[in-house]
């Protein structure tokens, strides 16, 4: 339905976005996921034609919409990363508002409205001043704005950086519910894996202007199929043990936190007799030692060696 073609988009010296290639089929919710800078929202300026490319194309139905992106403004709808609203207006009244930019009126924008409230979880507190409200309040405030003129696809850019954990899960849940209530097509960027773990269907990873891997949840953990990461906890640790998990040269990569260090070995290789040897070697309890299954976190960490939120 909405494709990016072999997209570029050039700051001066800085490309921002290189040679990308994305699709987006109805229905679906895909991650777009990245690091700050990754060029997330360069793209996505891209794909709504508010941004024109250096180079490539975005086709919305097989049309190119970059001479004529009409089309894919009246199926769009989108939330931008910095809240856009009014302060000194309710939520109510910011609705209407906006709602009237979309050519909604009377009874029509007056249901429209009652609805995205019920969806957002304001209809008790339109009548407020925005500038009384949460982050998170305005955050939901901000996707009820988008949701209006009721988009066939919605893009959200970034919509739970900054708020508290609550606010955040009523976000996602209500970007599910979206999804599965009325097929709503949602394009979701993050630099939280997990959130896009719980979301999305397909996941675009980028990095420094670059699409570094893509397909489904279980596609792209498969590019750690050949490894596991296991971790180990204890109550303290002596420079012992960690020299003996440095020098073992199964192991590909040590990390050491407080109580738990994190190490990443071939999935063929048995570690627990190992780990038990050189725990007693060193003189050193452990309280457990398991085995976890890849996270996209531990695909990006592997991709390019940062982890998502250095
Ligand atoms: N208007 C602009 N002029 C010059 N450089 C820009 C412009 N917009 C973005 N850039 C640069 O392009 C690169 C990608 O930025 P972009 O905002 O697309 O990344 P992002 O993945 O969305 O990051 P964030 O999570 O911080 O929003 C950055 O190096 C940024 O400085």
């Amino acid at each position: 339905m909405l494709e990016l073609v072999d997209l570029t988009k050039r700051f001066k010296q800085n490309e921002a976005v290189k040679n990308l290639n994305m699709f987006i089929e109805k229905g679906e919710i895909v991650g777009l996921l990245g690091p700050n800078g990754a060029g997330k929202s360069t793209a996505i300026s891209m794909l709504s034609s508010l941004v024109e490319p250096t180079s490539g194309d975005v086709r919305y139905n097989n049309k190119s919409i970059l001479r004529n992106p009409g089309p894919i403004r009246e199926v769009l709808g989108m939330v931008p990363q910095e809240i856009a609203l009014y302060d000194d207006l309710s939520a109510l009244e910011n609705l209407q508002f906006f709602g009237r930019i979309y050519k909604l009126k009377g009874k029509e924008l007056q249901i429209k409205i009652a609805e995205v409230l019920e969806q957002i979880g304001l209809t008790d507190r339109k009548k407020d001043i925005v500038k009384t409200f949460s982050g998170g309040m305005k955050r939901r405030l901000n996707i009820g704005v988008a949701m209006l003129h009721d988009p066939e696809i919605i893009i959200m850019d970034e919509p739970t950086v900054g708020i508290d954990p609550q606010s955040r899960n009523y976000i996602l849940e209500t970007v599910k519910r979206l999804n599965e209530e009325k097929q709503m097509t949602v394009l979701y960027t993050s630099h939280y894996m997990e959130e896009v773990e719980f979301l999305c269907d397909r996941i675009y990873i980028m990095d420094q202007g670059n699409l570094i891997a893509s397909g489904t949840k279980e596609e792209i953990k498969q590019i750690l199929s050949s490894e596991h990461t296991i971790s180990i906890k204890a109550d303290r640790w002596n420079d012992r043990f960690i020299e003996k998990l440095k020098n073992n040269p199964t192991i590909h990569r040590v990390k050491v936190e407080d109580r738990e260090i994190t190490i990443v070995v071939p999935k063929e290789v048995n570690m627990f007799a190992t780990l038990a040897k050189m725990a007693e070697e060193a003189d050193l309890e452990l309280r457990s030692v398991d085995i976890n299954a890849p996270t996209l976190e531990d695909v990006f960490l592997h991709l390019t060696g940062r982890a998502l939120r250095d």
